[in-house]
């Protein structure tokens, strides 16, 4: 965890294809988040890349409202592919070890980069498309939920073990806090009731109910499902290539990124005034909403989760997580 971001922006280079990187001190070297944009096309793509599960740490939320608005600020983009590096996570929500004995001056400065990203990513000008390719669980699905479309893995790729014995891989959705003992916050919850509707937001709530794809696709937490298996090379959409950043090339095939990449091409192709405009119907009083109660906000998630039961619970709970991927 604790990487800082450096310079955050090193390269940012435009036209067909061309990449902009985010340099960060993390241990692994790794870049958190990947940009490419395609002034041609109108289009760009957010790949998140923070191995192991793209957790949402400070330094996470920070490097992808950077990346954002630096995508914004281009008036020839209009719209965004959010993906993962990883193929099976798409986010594992809020980076957990932020939230387990915290610093008190860190925690406040992480629950405020959450709500920017809330902000910037249900705000933005641009039309974002999620490529929900694995897990997005809690704050992942709250990712997910930000966006303007959602295209969900059907789950029928790869695979685990071998032969007769292969297993299934169902990715599942959905804010399931209330697993944890922690609750999903106010904003979080309403984005989730503005999404799949009263009742289903009620239950899903309380339950902490992770959905599979079709479960996802039919209550409309997802737009669309997509199948995973690669598709012959004919079948390769000019533009996604280059697109894609290179540790994710193998994925032009991917007939769930085309279809991520063809509605993204759709978004840019409505006129940007009308399109804004009429986002901002849906969602402007959800936003002002939330900055009215920011620092409220703050205050409750920072009381709540420093709380010595709530502290057990989540310390519980990573423990259980860790001994599971220790026993894989
Ligand atoms: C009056 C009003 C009051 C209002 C009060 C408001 C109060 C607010 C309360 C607080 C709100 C807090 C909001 C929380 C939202 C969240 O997002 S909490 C985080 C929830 N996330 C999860 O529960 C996901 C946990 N992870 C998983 O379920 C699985 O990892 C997975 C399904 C995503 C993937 O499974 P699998 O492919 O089997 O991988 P794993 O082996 O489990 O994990 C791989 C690897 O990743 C690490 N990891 C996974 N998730 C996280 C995470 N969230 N944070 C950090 N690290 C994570 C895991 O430990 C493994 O690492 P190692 O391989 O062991 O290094």
């Amino acid at each position: 965890m604790n990487t800082v971001i450096r310079s955050q922006l090193l390269r940012f280079s435009v036209g067909r294809g061309q990449q902009f990187r985010f340099s960060t001190a993390a241990a692994n070297g790794n870049d958190l988040v990947i940009g490419t944009v395609d002034e041609t096309l109108g289009i760009a793509m957010l790949t998140m890349n923070r191995p192991p599960a793209n957790s949402l740490s400070l330094e996470m939320n920070e490097a992808i409202c950077t990346s954002l608005k630096t995508m914004e600020s281009n008036p020839k983009i209009q719209s965004v592919i959010l993906s993962s590096s990883n193929p099976k996570i798409f986010s594992a929500g809020l980076d957990v070890s932020e939230l387990v004995s915290p610093h008190p001056d860190r925690l406040p400065k992480f629950w405020n980069s959450l709500q920017q990203l809330y902000l910037d990513l249900y705000g933005s000008r641009l039309a974002v498309v999620a490529a929900i390719q694995g897990h997005a669980p809690a704050a992942g699905c709250f990712l997910a939920m930000a966006c303007d479309y959602r295209i969900m893995s059907s789950g029928d790729i790869g695979g685990e073990g071998g032969g007769d014995m292969k297993k299934r891989f169902v990715p599942t959705i959905g804010l399931n806090e209330t697993q944890l003992g922690i609750a999903a916050p106010p904003w979080m919850g309403q984005l989730l009731v503005r999404t799949i509707g009263f009742r289903q937001a009620e239950l899903a709530l309380a339950m902490g109910t992770l959905f599979p794809p079709d479960r996802a696709l039919s209550i409309g937490l997802v737009d669309a499902i997509e199948s995973e298996q690669h598709g012959a090379e004919s079948t390769i959409i000019e533009g996604l290539s280059e697109l894609l950043p290179s540790i994710s090339k193998d994925q032009a095939s991917n007939p769930l990124m085309q279809k991520a990449f063809k509605q993204a091409t759709t978004f840019a192709k409505i006129p940007p005034h009308a399109r804004v405009a009429s986002k901002l119907v849906t969602r402007q009083s959800h936003i002002h909403d939330m900055i009215a109660t920011r620092d409220e906000d703050t205050a409750h998630f920072c009381g709540f989760v420093t709380q010595e039961a709530v502290q057990k619970n989540l310390i519980a709970y990573v423990e259980a997580m860790k001994s599971k991927s220790k026993k894989k």
